[in-house]
């Protein structure tokens, strides 16, 4: 539990409790379909109807009876083709015994027809605008020709009232291509929130800038908008706010009245100039200490009134490791489930760790890592590029972050951790 009169700092756990209760689950909204890419589905979904919607031809052929086209090799009876069906278009006419319709693929098979021969099988000519008056089929060998062959059956795929998607499912292109297929033009979804982010510090430029002494390139807001992309959120960046109390309560104010949640970079620690510390310290409702993790100690959360509607703030530190790690171990859960969605914690990998390192006594040590997979089945694992909160080249160089317990204050080569996977594993799985 979060607890303020707790002995010792809050655990990982902890913070991401206090982080987990302050995002509220939003409410779920009818989206159309086009704009849901990225959204968890409100509710458990099920075919409307049948797909395939009707039986229809797999092949550019002849829709034919089986009795009319046996024998393998030899050329089967001389059929009279009486009609033309392309997709899109119903049959005019059934099938009878000595008879063929040319037929497209996925359009409706017709009445009497039990099989299509393709067109490669007969003496039609391909690719002509007017369906032939008569065709012969000659069946290939190693072929059997039966009832339902090159015919796509009505409800192969899906049969009308059979789940689909489940509840907090996340709608990626193929789920949303198969919604198109079922006809569904809008689609129950949790309602995403709207996030601004704001970068805090009057040593930030914008990237592609000129640097006055002093000054470095902004880049834990950039860093924050491109993660929530990641998780289907269209966050909005709000350029570097200087470390002036009265500048960043004005931004605040404005961003409150337009987000569900506001994250901050920076500010957060012992400094003279950590305005954001400063500034929303005064107010209700805001947590600011150290938790036991490392990068990423010093955190604020909680929330700030917007003309009677609380928005959740959540501070993180201006490292740029740490404000990643701050991201992936509080952020993206909660936003994850705020958005409904079922899938919240990243694939995890255990790996046996190669060359052995220190670790810090009391905190959770987040390392950046390089997980790779080995022939004999055991992932190992590479710490990579020390445990400073500001190298941020090992961090885009890693494919994993490895926790190692705050009990724990050396890891030996060969023992096995579990590593949170970033990215997929070299070789391909994740
Ligand atoms: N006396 C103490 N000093 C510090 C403590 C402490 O407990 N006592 N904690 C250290 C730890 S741990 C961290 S983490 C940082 C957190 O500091 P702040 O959140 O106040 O962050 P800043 O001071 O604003 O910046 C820290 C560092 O990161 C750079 N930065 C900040 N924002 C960005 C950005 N948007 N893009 C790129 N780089 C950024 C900034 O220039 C600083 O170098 O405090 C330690 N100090
Ligand atoms: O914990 Mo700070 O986040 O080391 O860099």
């Amino acid at each position: 539990m979060t607890d303020d009169n707790r002995v010792g700092p809050p655990s990982v756990a902890d913070h991401r409790e206090r982080v987990g209760a302050l995002l509220p689950a939003l409410a779920p909204e009818l989206m159309q379909l086009t704009g849901a890419l990225g959204s968890a589905v409100a509710e458990t979904i099920a075919a409307g109807r049948d797909l395939p919607i009707f039986d229809n031809s797999q092949m550019d052929g002849f829709a034919v009876r089986v009795a009319d086209v046996t024998g393998v090799g030899a050329p089967g009876s001389r059929l009279t083709v009486v009609g033309d069906i392309a997709a899109g278009s119903a049959p005019d006419a059934a099938v009878e015994p000595g008879t063929a319709i040319r037929i497209m693929t996925g359009a409706p098979i017709p009445d009497g027809a039990d099989a299509v021969v393709p067109v490669e099988w007969t003496d039609a000519p391909r690719g002509s605008s007017s369906a032939p008056d008569d065709v012969r089929a000659t069946v290939p060998d190693g072929t059997t020709v039966t009832p339902g062959l090159y015919i796509r059956s009505v409800g192969a795929d899906v049969r009308a009232d059979e789940t689909v998607l489940e509840r907090g499912s996340v709608l990626d292109a193929r789920a949303i291509g198969m919604l198109a297929a079922l006809g569904y033009d809008r689609v129950p979804v949790f309602r995403r929130p709207r996030v601004v982010v704001m970068a805090t510090g009057t040593e930030l430029v914008a990237p592609g800038s000129r640097l006055e002494p002093g000054q470095i390139f902004e880049s834990n807001g950039q860093m924050l908008v491109a993660a929530f992309a990641e998780i289907g959120i269209d966050a909005e960046l709000v350029a570097a706010v200087s470390d002036d109390a009265d500048e960043l309560r004005r931004i605040l104010g404005q961003a409150a009245s337009r987000a569900d949640l506001i994250v901050t970079s920076g500010g957060v620690s012992a400094g003279a100039y950590d305005v954001v510390k400063d500034v929303l310290r005064r107010g209700d409702g805001m947590w600011f200490g150290h938790i036991a993790m490392q990068p990423g100690g010093p955190q604020g959360a909680g929330t700030i009134d917007a003309a009677g509607r609380a928005v959740p703030v959540l501070c993180l530190p201006g490292n740029p490791v740490s404000t990643f790690v701050s991201f992936e171990l509080f952020i993206r859960p909660a936003v994850l489930a705020m958005t409904g969605r079922s899938d919240l914690d990243r694939a995890v990998i255990r790996a046996r760790v190669a060359e052995g390192f220190d670790s810090v006594r009391g905190k959770t040590q987040i390392v950046r890592a390089v997980v790779r997979a080995e022939p004999d089945g055991v992932p190992t694992v590479s710490m990579l590029g020390g445990h400073g909160s500001h190298l941020l080249t090992s961090l885009a160089r890693a494919n994993a972050l490895m926790p190692v317990p705050a009990d724990t204050v050396r890891v030996e080569a060969g023992d096995e951790l579990d590593c949170v996977m970033l990215s997929t594993l070299p070789g391909g799985s994740k």
